[in-house]
């Protein structure tokens, strides 16, 4: 890690315990952390930074579970296991802390594209997109006016609806890594299509993620199409 990765490192670590402390006494953030509670106070204060190794525990362990809690408790599921998680796709600050700790706890291969399908998955998109520094692209359920060339992925869904996603083909370029995300994944239907768009425009998977796998049929089918790592922060 050189100089700069390092203290990017520390400057979110320090981001994620400031979102704990918004819970938490320093006593209960230190009981939560197992760091001493006035080390946290200075941290939390910027007076001091943790020291590298200190902060990929808080960023890789700590965050993710953290925020793995913090996803669960804004989530709301009705009677029938439909899932509300507006909570979470319109808060994009909230969503651009959890970039760096799925970025970092996850076995994602650094992409050059972040890819979703329209709508809720934009916004988890923009934050993963912002944070690695590359581009974001959507797949859309209608074309886009004025963009003459499109990768089209359609697939007749368990329901008899047949759906179709089409992506302007000048978003992914061949030979490109493509990390395939989207707010919630539950047939895997959704995914499956990114990944014949990924397929469709040679390009290679850096990995697939969901914020919130509603049981677990659709991280296994994902699995079942890519030998990249494909993770949820959540199940419900
Ligand atoms: O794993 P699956 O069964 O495919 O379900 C997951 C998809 O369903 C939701 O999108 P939806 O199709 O409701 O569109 P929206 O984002 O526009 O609401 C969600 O945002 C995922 O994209
Ligand atoms: N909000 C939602 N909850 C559960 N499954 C879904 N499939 C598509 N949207 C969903």
């Amino acid at each position: 890690m050189n100089r700069a990765e390092k203290a990017a490192l520390q400057l979110r670590a320090v981001d994620v315990l400031r979102m704990l402390k918004e819970t938490r006494t320093y006593d209960e953030l230190a009981e939560t952390t197992g760091l001493p509670a006035g080390d946290l106070n200075r941290y939390v204060n910027g007076h001091v930074l943790p020291g590298t190794e200190r902060a990929r525990e808080v960023v890789e362990d700590l965050g993710r579970e953290a925020l793995a809690e913090e996803l669960a408790a804004r989530i709301r599921v009705d009677d029938e296991g439909y899932v509300d998680n507006s909570a979470t796709v319109f808060d994009q600050p909230f969503l651009d802390l959890a970039a760096p700790v799925v970025a970092n706890g996850f076995d994602f291969e650094r992409p050059d594209v972040v890819l979703t399908a329209a709508t809720d998955g934009i916004t988890l998109a923009a934050a993963l997109a912002s944070y690695y520094g590359v581009r974001c692209a959507y797949a859309k359920k209608s074309k886009e006016t004025a963009v003459e060339e499109f990768i089209e992925a359609r697939q007749r869904l368990q329901s008899g609806i047949e759906l179709t996603y089409y992506l302007p083909a000048s978003a992914i370029d061949p030979g490109e890594s493509v990390l395939v995300v989207d707010d919630l994944i539950r047939s895997g239907e959704t995914q499956e299509l990114l990944l014949d768009i990924v397929r469709t425009a040679d390009a290679d998977v850096a990995g697939v993620f969901a914020l919130i796998a509603a049981g677990e049929d659709g991280i296994r089918r994902a699995r079942e199409r890519t030998d990249a790592s494909v993770g949820a922060l959540t199940t419900v």
